[in-house]
């Protein structure tokens, strides 16, 4: 079914910003197996979007360019209903009602990019269904059940520029991050993220070498943010050629910084101002068509 989001439709409308890994410094080993990461993460104003209404019964559309990819896919499998059900789960456990819903997504976010759509989407879906549900729970209980969907989710439930440690659980906000005019550029190849952690050549990376002295405006985060990395960008490569190209293609387009997000293939571009970005992104359309490129905006750190 095709749904076009309005907000009349709905009770309630949530954004799933896109995750922006500005730096991925992996630090460590877990007895796990997962790696321990040091991030600098931000949020994009270019969003997923989803809508919630109670109904009769539980009920789930799609709309939106990156929607096919995921209905083709078992809709059981979709973040958004794992959320659902595992917050329903919690929700009657701690003696809270949680009566059917329609949930809405409309996936404007290219699928499996490093850029955590999924992510995000499953924390936009906890976001809502607390609303509708109105659901009391406290924060750690809410960022618990986030861990269990996914490493990015709890990031993602926040949605605001911050530091993310361990696997992406331990979280520090960046109050006064600024916002920076962004190009988002994917080749349109899916990367599998436990694949690009097996290729890596190295675990034990400096961390990011920040806290001694944070940058405190917009052009000193830029400077430190180009001496930073992300460890999962040389793996990456070596499984999706298209990366080094499209880096290259954003440089071209005199973006300030270009960096592969999370464990790829999108890579950012970050510009002076949104009108360069635009054009950037226009520009980057007529060179590869058949490539995804978003102009955007990142969120600004807020308290
Ligand atoms: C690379 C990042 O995108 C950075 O933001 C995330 O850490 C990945 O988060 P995600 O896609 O939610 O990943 P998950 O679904 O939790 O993990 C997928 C797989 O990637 C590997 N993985 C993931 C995260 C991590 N810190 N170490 C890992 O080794 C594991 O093999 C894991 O089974
Ligand atoms: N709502 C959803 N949106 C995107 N992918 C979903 C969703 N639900 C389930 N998936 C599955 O989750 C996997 C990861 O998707 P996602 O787009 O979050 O990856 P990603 O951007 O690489 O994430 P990360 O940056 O966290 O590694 C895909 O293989 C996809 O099939």
């Amino acid at each position: 079914m095709s749904v076009v989001l309005s907000a009349g439709d709905f009770d309630f409308l949530e954004e799933a910003p896109a995750k922006i890994n500005l730096a991925l410094h992996v630090t460590g080993l877990r007895v796990d197996g997962y790696h321990l990461l040091d991030m600098l993460v931000t949020f994009t104003r270019h969003c997923d979007r989803l809508g919630f209404r109670t109904s009769e019964y539980d009920k789930f559309s799609l709309s939106g360019r990156f929607s096919p990819l995921l209905a083709e896919a078992d809709a059981g499998g979709n973040l958004v209903l794992q959320a659902r059900d595992l917050l329903r789960q919690e929700a009657h456990a701690a003696g809270f009602e949680a009566p059917p819903v329609y949930i809405h997504l409309e996936k404007n976010l290219p699928v499996a990019s490093g850029i955590g759509g999924g992510s995000a989407d499953a924390a936009a879906t906890l976001r809502g269904l607390m609303r509708i549900w109105r659901l009391a729970l406290p924060s750690d209980a809410v960022m618990g059940i986030a861990l269990k969907l996914g490493a990015d989710v709890p990031m993602c439930l926040v949605s605001r520029p911050l530091i993310a440690r361990g696997i992406g659980e331990t979280i520090k906000l960046l109050p006064n991050f600024p916002s920076f005019a962004m190009v988002l550029g994917n080749p349109l190849v899916g990367v599998s993220t436990p694949e690009v952690f097996r290729r890596l050549a190295r675990k034990d990376n400096p961390p990011l070498a920040l806290s001694s002295q944070m940058p405190n405006d917009h052009a000193q985060w830029i400077e430190a943010i180009k001496r930073l990395r992300n460890d999962l960008e040389p793996p990456a490569r070596t499984l999706c050629n298209e990366i080094a190209t499209l880096s290259q293609l954003i440089e071209s387009q005199g973006a300030v910084a270009a960096r592969m997000s999370g464990s790829g293939a999108t890579c950012f571009g970050l510009f002076d101002h949104l009108e360069q970005a635009k054009a950037a992104a226009a520009s980057l359309h007529r060179l590869r068509p058949d490539w995804y490129f978003q102009a955007t905006e990142t969120i600004r750190g807020g308290a």
